[in-house]
């Protein structure tokens, strides 16, 4: 039953089989970016090399992949282009050789709610709402794909448990950025963008969210793409990358 589980279990999801379905027919995991380049960076990365700008590179099914960069050299706006969030860029977004610019609102919801969760850096909480409910909400937008008993196993995980009936906007940085990190994971994903996603975490809580996230990756299969200003150990990436 909803809510009470002792061991929250993945939620049967063939009631929502119609709803995948359409998404898995758009989305094939595989995200490829063509000669891409932002319009307000396109003189600065001009006088440099970048493995990701202006280049073609593809993000293939299961990769791990750190983007490694310096403040102000694109790692946001990179990640905003991938959601669809901006799109004032030359070149081109694909996923599953589908110009992102081409899929309509409809599909663009259905990827978010399906195939594709994010932790911003601005972390994008309710203020007004608890910790709880603003996880409760990403959880039930979609097809859910874990009972709500699990919003307390990840928060147990993470430390979190005290803050759960707390309005987020009184929680510390630190608090709120583990809260976001609970927020993307009770959702179903392919993939997971994460920019600078431990950056209000000292190190001790940091390994515990990356232990977390990189469970929940494997459970699922999924791939991510994490931007940070630093080098680090917390996950086995496949590759690692500069901007
Ligand atoms: N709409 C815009 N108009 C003008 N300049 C912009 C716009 N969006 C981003 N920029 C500039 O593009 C650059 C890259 O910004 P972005 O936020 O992507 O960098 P970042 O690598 O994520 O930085 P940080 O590590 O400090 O978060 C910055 O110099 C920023 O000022």
């Amino acid at each position: 039953m909803r809510g009470i589980s002792k061991q929250p279990s993945i939620i049967d999801r063939s009631a929502f089989s119609h709803i995948l379905l359409s998404s898995a027919i758009l989305f094939n995991k595989m995200i490829q970016l063509k000669n891409l380049v932002p319009v307000p960076l396109k003189e600065k990365f001009q006088v440099r090399k970048s493995s990701i700008w202006n280049t073609e590179v593809t993000f293939n099914k299961g990769e791990w992949i750190k983007i490694k960069a310096p403040s102000g050299t694109g790692k946001t706006t990179l990640i905003h282009s991938l959601y669809k969030l901006r799109t004032d860029y030359e070149g081109s977004v694909s996923y599953n050789d589908k110009n992102i610019l081409e899929v309509q609102d409809d599909a663009l919801a259905s990827l978010r709610q399906q195939n594709i969760s994010i932790i911003f850096q601005d972390l994008r909480l309710f203020a007004n709402l608890t910790a709880r409910e603003n996880i409760e909400l990403n959880r039930v937008l979609q097809a859910p794909y874990y009972e709500s008993a699990m919003i307390e196993q990840m928060a147990d995980t993470l430390q979190i448990t005290h803050i759960l009936n707390q309005r987020t906007g009184l929680c510390s940085y630190g608090e709120q950025q583990r809260i976001a990190i609970v927020r993307a994971l009770m959702q179903p994903f392919e993939w997971l963008f994460m920019d600078e996603p431990f950056s209000h975490l000292d190190m001790d809580n940091s390994e515990r969210a990356a232990r977390l996230i990189a469970q929940e990756c494997r459970k699922r299969n999924a791939g991510f793409i994490l931007t940070d200003l630093d080098e680090d150990t917390h996950f086995s990436y496949t590759r690692n990358l500069t901007l």
